[in-house]
């Protein structure tokens, strides 16, 4: 219980945080919500007992109507008011709450991403986003407000229902004046109450257990949906290989799994469902019935009877109310045990503090010492035993077979994840104890799997909204691009793709290629490092980027290149050579050529007998 109302707590100050107004509206909401229905349930009472008198006086009654209009039209803008209100701060909420996680997620370690559990726990956490979690605090909240100012009304006016007694002396009159028929309505109003509330905590808990336990169906679920009716790239592959009846069967798989578990909770709340609805027919007869006859016993007036009966009918779903928003708040703990816990993961943990200050990655040296990796949670080391060193401002070329080694290496290099064994330096200090930011900084890097977004052509290049379109301009022209911007009409506030804008323009593959090594350029840090930077580029794009890089690209830049097609690293200072994890030649182009019996000479060779 203390552990639930700390993760409640705590959840408050992040509403509060981030949608200051948003507890205070949904109080508020709550309470007129719950006085609106009692407006017409007062006035009708009064209208008809004024009616029911021989000496009804009209104008009092038009008087009573009219009122009872005007408060329901005020009581009720009030209530959609503060629910637009409401509606509006809790989409805000959602929305800032997903890019507090999103951030949460770039403070963590990069190596981080790889944890299985962390990753489940990102795909817990995305699945209740809109419903769960901290959105339902202010919901749940809401609710419980309306439900327990309608427990309170309608217990008000019981009490006097109870309290006033017929002056008759009849065997009826002492039945319905003494406790014993009051304490037999309670008795079934609690009775029905209970079960509905013991009804909804198993259908709850029902709930829950069917999410966990098709989670793991409903990554695969979503995946496939979004893969086949979302994503444009797939679109090809589906077409070409008639994916479509494979994707289909995986999804039907993994959606009937979903429904077999989750098919449990509409028949759990079909079947209790019933039997509630039979209490509930039995609470309302002697609800009439108690209340009809006390006032046949002249109690009080007729109009009392939609009073108290509309008060024990209010009561009745206000408790039952109470009761199950408390069983939804208790249930929503655990999706927010997963938001605390996820929040509380330790960010990046050595950020180190001392500055890279340009000089230093001027002159300076990198050195692998005896660095091995494994990746989370792989038992094999991706690279074993590495130990190189290069100068700053040299051009080194990182060749090899596939899965050698060569993008891990560069991970390591650029921090993204740290070695499992060994260390590396930057002129003798390991690049641990630099600021990570400032460190990263100094990395210009174009992976493979570089992202461009659906931004302006400029916004890409430069990743702001504001920047200096001349050098934007002249990145773009130097990394190939310059044919290609005569055909963009609006040059860089060119849209680029169309998914969002129709104005946005498709690129092809190595089109965007150049647009990544644009942004690489602008970003102008003392490395760059480019994974495969040509491999979209055509036989003329590509000698004109590799002449460009040499010529004047680079310029005194430590560059770092990873590429399959050897004539392109020759010109380097350093080819280091990578086979399964291990580091296992390194030299000169001219020194590892000379090596007949070595991979370079072997990968070499195989690719120059095209050529010959
Ligand atoms: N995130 C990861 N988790 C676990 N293993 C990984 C991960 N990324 C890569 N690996 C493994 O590490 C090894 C080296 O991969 P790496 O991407 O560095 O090779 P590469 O030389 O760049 O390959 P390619 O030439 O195909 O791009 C491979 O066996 C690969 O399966």
């Amino acid at each position: 219980m203390k552990r639930e109302i700390s993760l409640i707590v705590r959840g408050m100050k992040v509403i509060h945080r981030v949608q200051p107004w948003l507890l205070v509206i949904s109080i508020a909401s709550g309470v007129f919500s719950s006085i609106l229905p009692f407006i017409t349930i007062y006035f009708s009472s009064l209208i008809i007992n004024e009616l029911s008198l021989p000496s009804r006086n009209f104008k009092h009654i038009m008087g009573l109507v009219v009122l009872t209009l005007v408060l329901n039209l005020v009581c009720r803008l009030i209530v959609n008011f503060l629910a637009q209100m409401f509606d509006t701060l809790q989409y805000v909420l959602g929305h800032k709450n997903q890019l507090d996680l999103a951030d949460k997620g770039y403070q963590l370690d990069y190596a981080d991403m790889d944890d299985t559990n962390i990753r489940q726990m990102r795909e817990k956490l995305n699945r209740g986003r809109y419903y769960k979690g901290i959105v339902a605090i202010a919901f749940q909240l809401n609710t419980l407000t309306l439900n327990l100012f309608s427990v309170v009304i309608s217990i008000s006016l019981m009490i006097e229902m109870f309290m006033t007694k017929s002056i008759g002396t009849s065997r009826l009159d002492l039945l319905m004046n003494s406790p014993i028929a009051g304490i037999l309505l309670i008795a079934l109003l609690v009775i029905s109450i209970l079960y509905s509330i013991k009804i909804n905590a198993i259908s709850q808990k029902k709930q829950f257990e069917a999410m966990n336990e098709s989670g793991p169906h409903f990554n695969y679920d979503r995946f496939y949906t979004y893969q086949l009716s979302t994503e444009y790239n797939a679109g090809k592959d589906v077409r070409l290989y008639g994916q479509r009846p494979l994707i289909e069967n995986q999804i039907n798989f993994h959606l009937s799994k979903i429904l077999g578990f989750q098919r449990s909770v509409p028949e759990f709340g079909a079947k209790y469902g019933a039997i509630g609805s039979g209490i509930q027919v039995i609470v309302n007869v002697a609800t009439y019935l108690f209340v009809g006859l006390k006032a046949l016993l002249g109690a009080f007036g007729v109009g009392n009877i939609v009073l108290y009966t509309g008060a024990i009918t209010q009561f009745g779903t206000g408790f039952t109310g109470v009761m199950q928003t408390l069983s939804n708040i208790k249930q929503n703990t655990n999706y927010l045990q997963w938001y605390f816990d996820f929040v509380d993961l330790p960010n990046r943990k050595e950020s180190g503090t001392q500055p890279v200050d340009l000089e230093t990655m001027k002159h300076g040296i990198i050195e692998f010492k005896n660095v091995s990796f494994k990746y989370p949670g792989s038992e094999h080391y991706s690279l074993e035993n590495i130990s190189i060193r290069f100068n700053v401002g040299e051009r080194v070329a990182v060749v090899g077979k596939n899965g050698s080694g060569k993008t891990t290496f560069i991970k390591l290099l650029c921090r993204l994840y740290d070695p499992t064994e060994g260390e590396i330096l930057l002129n003798g200090m390991n690049i641990k104890e630099y600021n990570y930011q400032e460190y990263l900084a100094s990395f210009s890097v174009v992976f493979q799997d570089f992202n461009l977004f659906s931004f302006t052509l400029g916004e890409n290049i430069a990743v702001s909204s504001e920047y200096d379109e001349e050098k934007a301009m002249d990145c773009a022209n130097r990394a190939g691009l310059e044919k290609r911007m005569e055909s963009f009409e609006d040059g860089l506030h060119t849209q680029l793709y169309n998914e969002i804008s129709e104005e946005g323009v498709e690129i092809s593959g190595g089109e965007a290629q150049k647009i990544a090594i644009a942004r690489a350029l602008y970003k102008d840090a003392p490395f760059i490092v480019l994974d495969e930077p040509t491999a979209a580029l055509d036989p003329l794009a590509e000698a004109d980027i590799y002449a460009r890089l040499n010529r004047d690209l680079i310029q005194n830049k430590t560059a770092i290149y990873i590429s399959h097609r050897l004539s392109s690293c020759c010109f380097c200072n350093q080819i280091a050579v990578f086979e399964q994890g291990r580091l296992i030649q390194h030299g000169t182009h001219k020194d590892l050529l000379e090596m007949e019996d070595g991979l370079y000479h072997e990968l070499w060779n195989a690719q120059a007998q095209y050529y010959a």
